[in-house]
């Protein structure tokens, strides 16, 4: 079955509800309309409910299965403050969490965070940056996970071929102990899809065919991952062909269990990982949905600035997934 359809299945009138902060974005606008008619999550749009439904009406969307609310009227505002301030434990005065909590990420992360929704997505309109501060520093990261990352999964031809990016969005240079825990947290995303993982940790160099501290970095996180999760086959460092085609494993890494058969890179610093999903999704034609971020208490999902409104309704729809299996 289609991964999707499987995801829609487990969601669909379980009334989980997704925060959407760009709610005068027409492609979130759309796809939180949309989901909102086929039953699969009840949608939260934060905006001026004026701007929203202008927005809606001269798209002809109907708003009837929103939700709509705006930080400036909301009427729970004093005890998100209250709430915010005392999560962030002296980081925020009160008068500084009012301000801060004008903004549509961090209030849409304060609902989520205060279980009045399960999850968000935003990032259509906001800089990774933007959207994911407030999750780092509120939702925060699951006991025995000290780092959050953005994982991709990587889609084509009717889901024939899937495959799972990481980290491509948050860690900007991980050192080998975060660099391990972000492929053992990815191995569990694939999981979640339906995918049994075969990881990769990724490099210019297979197996000491090349000598640096860049791929020194690489052999040291697969150590490590494979120490912490003995249960996954990963292996590293290796280069994208030999990870990836079986002639090439052969010659350049005979006794590995991964090479050749990799469903699951890991890539070795962001600039390589955010680098390789685009290519992949411009040249190669995969669609490309996340990053989903990996690890955190409850779901929040980024989306690139680039998506379209079919992007936004994937996303969310995974989201959905996370908070469920979450529950
Ligand atoms: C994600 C990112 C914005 C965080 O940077 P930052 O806000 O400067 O982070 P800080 O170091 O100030 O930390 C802010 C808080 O987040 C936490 N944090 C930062 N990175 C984290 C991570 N990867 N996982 C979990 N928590 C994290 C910190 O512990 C801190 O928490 P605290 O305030 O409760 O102490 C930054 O790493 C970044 O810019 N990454 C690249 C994003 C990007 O452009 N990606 C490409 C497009 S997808
Ligand atoms: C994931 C990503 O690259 O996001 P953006 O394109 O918005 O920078």
């Amino acid at each position: 079955m289609d991964i999707f359809e499987g995801l829609k299945q487990k969601i669909k009138g379980q009334k989980i509800k997704i925060v959407f902060p760009e709610g005068t974005e027409i492609r979130v606008l759309g796809a939180a309309v949309r989901l909102g008619a086929e039953g699969l999550v009840d949608p939260i749009v934060i905006g001026n409910v004026d701007e929203v439904t202008g927005v809606a009406d001269k798209n002809g969307l109907k708003t009837d299965g929103l939700t709509i609310l705006d930080p400036a009227t909301y009427p729970e505002f004093d005890q998100m403050v209250a709430a915010f301030v005392e999560r962030r434990k002296g980081k925020a005065t009160e008068d500084q969490a009012r301000e801060i909590l004008k903004d549509a990420n961090y209030f849409g992360t304060m609902l989520t965070y205060m279980d009045l929704a399960d999850g968000m997505v935003s990032g259509a309109v906001h800089s990774t940056g933007d959207t994911v501060r407030p999750a780092l520093q509120i939702i925060k990261t699951k006991p025995g996970v000290s780092r959050t990352s953005g994982a991709f999964l990587m889609v084509r031809g009717n889901g024939q071929e899937k495959y799972i990016f990481s980290d491509c969005a948050i860690n900007i240079n991980p050192g080998a102990q975060e660099l391990a825990e972000i492929a053992v947290e990815t191995a569990k995303t694939a999981e979640m899809f339906g995918i049994d993982p075969k990881v990769a940790l990724l490099s210019f160099s297979t197996k000491g065919s090349a000598k640096s501290d860049e791929v020194a970095k690489v052999a040291e996180a697969t150590k490590i991952a494979q120490e912490l999760a003995p249960q996954y086959e990963i292996d590293g460092e290796l280069q994208f062909d030999a990870a990836y085609v079986s002639t090439v494993a052969k010659q350049k890494a005979p006794d590995s269990k991964v090479a050749g058969q990799a469903n699951v890179f890991v890539f070795p610093e962001i600039q390589s990982g955010n680098i390789g999903y685009k290519i992949a999704q411009r040249f190669g034609n995969f669609e490309a949905i996340g990053p989903v971020l990996q690890g955190l208490n409850k779901p929040v999902s980024d989306l690139s600035r680039g998506c379209n409104e079919e992007d936004v309704y994937k996303l969310s729809i995974i989201t959905a997934g996370q908070a469920i299996m979450g529950k």
